[in-house]
């Protein structure tokens, strides 16, 4: 998954939940739950594009822990990688998404993700603190 572009979300950590967001475009997508983020911009860490992206999609700050191990490509061109990170200033609200919710590990499946953040799930239940189903 060299020569693709990086998508990258932020599983938000908080009180042994994470927080998981619901898009609302394109319509293909809306409805469906994602870990909020976006692409890399030309010349942009990982890491400063899912601060900068959270800060817009959800007035928040926060600090990137560090990465999940799983890659999931996105379409032809794109691949997923997900960072744990944990509020570092302000409260999340839903700025371009529609809902969030703070899911337990064994609340993980009860939203409708989108198919490349399955592969995520089960290390992020391990690391919640319950199996994922
Ligand atoms: N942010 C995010 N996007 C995801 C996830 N899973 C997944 O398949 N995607 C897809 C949806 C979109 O096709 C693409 C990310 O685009 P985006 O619309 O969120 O990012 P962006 O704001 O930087 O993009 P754009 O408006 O410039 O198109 O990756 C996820 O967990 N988080």
């Amino acid at each position: 998954m060299q020569n693709r572009k990086l998508v990258v979300g932020a599983a938000v950590l908080k009180d042994g939940r994470v927080l998981a967001a619901r898009r609302t475009r394109p319509v293909e997508a809306a409805g469906r739950w994602e870990f909020p983020g976006g692409k890399v911009e030309p010349g942009e860490t990982p890491e400063a594009a899912l601060e900068r992206e959270i800060y817009e999609e959800l007035g928040c700050v926060i600090e990137v822990i560090g990465w999940l191990e799983a890659e999931a490509p996105i379409g032809e061109s794109h691949v997923l990688r997900v960072a744990t990170a944990r509020l570092a200033g302000g409260t999340p609200r839903p700025h371009e998404h529609d809902a969030i919710r703070w899911l337990a590990a064994d609340e993980l499946d009860e939203v409708d993700w989108l198919d490349p953040d399955r592969p995520f799930l089960r290390e992020l239940a391990g690391l919640l603190g319950g199996s994922e189903a």
